[in-house]
């Protein structure tokens, strides 16, 4: 059976995470991209998730998880080298909360893919835990295709979007203008801004 792949809003939530080595701070790190409230709970930690704390990026509690500590957290990743204490957390989690156990993923609710984030354009793959050393080379392959100009180009397809939304065409012509703007010449700067000038225009054009 396959996952359910979404995109979270977590911006403002609580995220827990047990454990302060390589692999708790690689998670972190997505976390905080996507603007969650980080606690860390570990006795010990490395430099960089160290600095993290001293700069109030996030909370860093210096000791070993209690079962207190994910009461009231919306996101838990247990990433610690005790297996035990990973799969303790998962045994306490409420069935709604989310969890992911970073050893022992079958006892969590959710498993991270290698993510490439380019402004609004994501690209997320999971091998569902066959191959995480694959999933992180395509999505490094799948990278390569996307230079800086996409970040925005989609911030224009957004804006052209939102303005569409707003107007009232009839929708087969709003498909037909979206697709439109798909053709690789729009993916020029000089080309976008002509379009957000001259919007009435664009939406007449053949
Ligand atoms: C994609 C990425 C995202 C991220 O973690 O951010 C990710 N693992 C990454 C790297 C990585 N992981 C491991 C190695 C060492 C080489 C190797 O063993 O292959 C490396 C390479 C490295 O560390 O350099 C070992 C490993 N991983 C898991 C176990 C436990 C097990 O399989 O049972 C063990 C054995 C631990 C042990 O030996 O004890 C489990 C999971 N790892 C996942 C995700 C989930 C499945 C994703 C998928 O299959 O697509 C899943 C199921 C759960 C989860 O963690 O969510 C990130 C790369 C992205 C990036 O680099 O940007
Ligand atoms: N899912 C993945 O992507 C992935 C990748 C590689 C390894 N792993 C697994 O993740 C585990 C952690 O890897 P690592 O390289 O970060 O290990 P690490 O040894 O560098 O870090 C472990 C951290 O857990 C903390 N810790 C230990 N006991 C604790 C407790 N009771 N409460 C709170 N914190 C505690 C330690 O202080 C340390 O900061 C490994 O043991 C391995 O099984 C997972």
């Amino acid at each position: 059976m396959n996952s359910y792949p979404i995109m979270l809003d977590i911006r403002g939530k609580k995220a827990v995470v047990i454990g302060g080595g390589r692999v708790a701070f690689r998670k972190i790190r997505v976390l905080l991209d996507a603007g969650a409230l980080v606690t860390v709970i570990s006795p010990e930690a490395i430099e960089q998730l160290a600095a993290l704390s001293g700069n109030g990026k996030l909370k860093w509690v210096q000791r070993v998880f209690e079962s207190e500590d994910i009461s009231d957290a919306f996101i838990v990743i247990a990433a610690t080298n005790d297996a035990n204490v990973n799969s303790k957390a998962a045994q306490i989690a409420e069935e709604h909360q989310l969890i992911n156990v970073c050893d022992q993923p079958d006892l969590g609710n959710f498993q991270l893919p290698a993510v490439f984030n380019k402004g609004r354009l994501s690209i997320t793959v999971s091998t569902a835990g066959a191959s995480p050393l694959l999933a992180r080379q395509i999505r490094d392959d799948l990278a390569g295709n996307f230079d800086e100009h996409y970040e925005d180009y989609l911030d224009f397809l957004f804006a052209c979007r939102e303005r569409l939304k707003l107007k009232s065409l009839h929708n087969s012509r709003k498909n037909q203008l979206l697709k439109q703007l798909l053709q690789p010449g729009y993916r020029s700067p000089d080309r976008q801004k002509e379009v957000m000038m001259n919007f009435e225009a664009f939406c007449r054009s053949k």
